[in-house]
């Protein structure tokens, strides 16, 4: 019998107890804040930042969505990140992603105080997990988010083999991190991998995030094996669907997230999760 992971339970999981968290805080007259900084009028992005800021309602978190011209300078955008770095009821900061034409997303970035940085994306924050160094520190909410779905399923992961398929800074390469610091044998295969799915074959657990549609085949996976679909991708008919081919692969995996439905509401979750992580550190540390 095949696991379907289901991503929107474990994220109503997930937010429950962000939502008890968020409570606890407030009792001690503490109330996580979340900025959103979106560049332009993307459809796509207007429609996630709505969503996120829905949720973070939902749990009592205070989020702020700063809208701002895709006309916007460099050095104006630098100013309103370094206005929420400095601005103490502010915990968490996202910009959201992709940025306009002719602004530098990796200086934006990186321009975000580390401490307050909800996505995990500041190089310091990107060493920090890649050395797995101790201590608190954000990362990349969908690489996480899968790690909690991959907690849920009670299995043993050390020195399992885990293969990646994809090498972005948001998924793929975060992914590998977490994946090595939880004692896996990791493969990370990218667009110049010979013979994907001789690798692929060879995987316990196997995340894709390639945004290639239905990449991954039946053929290509191992029996049993635990399959996460990072893919958002639209099908002919515009419909939602990801880089594993669900129907087929389903019939050999041991788990296996579909989309939508799986990886996209964990996203979510997580990144409601981090905020509030953020919060409290910044509570114990006494810097906010
Ligand atoms: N700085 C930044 N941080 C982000 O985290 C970030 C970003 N920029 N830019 C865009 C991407 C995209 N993203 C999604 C999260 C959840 C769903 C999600 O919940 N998807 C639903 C379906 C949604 C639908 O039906 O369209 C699902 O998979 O079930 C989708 C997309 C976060 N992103
Ligand atoms: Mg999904």
């Amino acid at each position: 019998m095949t696991t379907i992971i289901d991503g929107k339970q474990l994220a109503k999981d997930l937010n429950a107890q962000t939502k008890d968290r968020v409570a606890s805080l407030a009792q001690r007259g503490i109330v996580p804040g979340l900025a959103v900084i979106i560049v332009g009028d993307d459809p796509a992005s207007a429609i996630y930042v709505r969503n996120k800021h829905k949720k973070a309602g939902q749990l009592g978190i205070n989020s702020v969505v700063r809208q701002l011209p895709a006309t916007i300078s460099q050095a104006d955008l630098l100013q309103v990140v370094t206005e929420y770095n400095q601005d103490p009821a502010i915990h968490g900061i996202l910009v959201q992603s992709p940025l306009p034409a002719g602004l530098d997303e990796q200086a934006v970035v990186a321009h975000i105080d580390p401490a307050k940085d909800v996505d995990g994306f500041h190089p310091l924050n990107v060493g920090r997990l890649f050395a797995n160094l101790p201590g608190h520190h954000p990362v990349s909410c969908t690489p996480r988010g899968i790690m909690t779905m991959l907690d849920s399923l009670h299995t043993h992961l050390r020195g399992k083999h885990a293969v990646v398929v994809g090498r972005s800074m948001i998924v793929g390469r975060p992914m590998a991190s977490m994946l090595l610091n939880a004692d896996m044998t990791v493969s990370v295969a990218h667009v110049y991998t010979k013979d994907l799915s001789a690798l692929t074959q060879q995987a316990d657990v196997l995340v894709v995030a390639t945004g290639v549609t239905h990449l991954i085949k039946e053929t290509d996976v191992k029996p049993g094996a635990i399959v996460i679909d990072v893919g958002m991708d639209r099908d002919e008919n515009g419909k939602l669907t990801g880089d594993v081919d669900f129907d087929g692969v389903v019939k050999r995996a041991g788990a296996i997230t579909p989309v939508p439905g799986g990886v996209g509401p964990m996203t979510i979750a997580t990144l409601m999760q981090q905020t509030v992580d953020l919060c409290e550190w910044s509570e114990e540390r006494g810097t906010n």
